[in-house]
């Protein structure tokens, strides 16, 4: 609990943001993430390992996931899949979301939080891949107050513009982002958001960059080193 109060007070010193923090503190208030009310024998928050996944759009970070659930026994949270499911789903959010996502922009950060929120409290794992986020510092700042925690570790798989625009555009799921027009504007916001979250946690000792260019196995091969040196020491 006293790392939420302190996160919340460097929030309010940092940011102009008085309506956000509102919601925040509110929601803060209310906050019931691995508490007695959610589950007989709670998790809580020193047991869990967390690793943020971060790369521009088709830097293969959902394919490297996939591996490391496989290998290492973790449970996968992307966030732009959580989001594409409250689209599904109708939700009351879903128009805003979806079209928010066509622009290439990025959702506000509550409602993200909460979806990732949600599937954590859920789970009987304590060890998760949290893929996609944070997009932004506000993204970020958002985690630390809501959740009261921070990563242990922070992949980022760099990759060239180039190769991540081809793999984006061969994917073929069906995406209504992947698209040329949707594709400039994600790199954008990439760079001008996303880059400056790499630093905060370089800049913090917990960054792995990999070099994201090859195969899928050659990358996986620079990937599973970082996870076998952490399997030991998990709390
Ligand atoms: N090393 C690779 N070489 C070639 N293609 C790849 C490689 N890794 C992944 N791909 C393919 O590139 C596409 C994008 O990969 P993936 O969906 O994993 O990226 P992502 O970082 O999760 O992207 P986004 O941020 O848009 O969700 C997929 O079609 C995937 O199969
Ligand atoms: N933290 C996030 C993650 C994703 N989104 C939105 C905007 C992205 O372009 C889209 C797809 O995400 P991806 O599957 O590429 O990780 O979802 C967001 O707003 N905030
Ligand atoms: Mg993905």
């Amino acid at each position: 609990m006293w790392r939420r109060v302190a996160s919340l007070s460097a929030l309010i010193s940092s940011t102009s943001n008085r309506c956000f923090l509102d919601q925040v503190a509110y929601r803060m208030s209310t906050c019931k993430l691995f508490s007695s009310e959610v589950k007989e024998n709670p998790l809580t928050l020193k047991d869990l390992f967390i690793t943020f996944v971060l790369g521009g759009p088709g830097s293969g970070k959902g394919t490297q996931c996939a591996k490391i659930v496989e290998t290492f026994g973790y449970v996968h949270l992307s966030a732009g899949e959580l989001l594409r499911r409250e689209i599904a789903s109708n939700s009351e959010y879903g128009s805003m979301i979806l079209n928010t996502i066509k622009d290439g922009k990025i959702v506000p950060s509550e409602m993200t939080v909460r979806l990732i929120q949600k599937e954590m409290e859920l789970s009987n794992n304590h060890k998760f891949l949290i893929d996609g986020f944070p997009r932004n510092e506000e993204n970020r700042i958002a985690f630390e107050t809501i959740i009261g925690a921070d990563p242990d570790i922070v992949l980022f798989f760099n990759c060239p513009e180039e190769e991540m625009v081809k793999r984006v555009l061969n994917r073929n799921q069906g995406r209504v982002d992947d698209n040329i027009e949707t594709i400039k504007k994600r790199l954008q916001v990439f760079k001008a958001s996303n880059l400056l979250v790499v630093d905060y946690y370089s800049d913090k000792g917990k960054l792995f960059e990999i070099d994201a260019t090859g195969t899928e196995e050659e990358i996986f091969e620079r990937v599973r080193p970082v996870f076998a040196a952490f399997q030991h020491d998990q709390k």
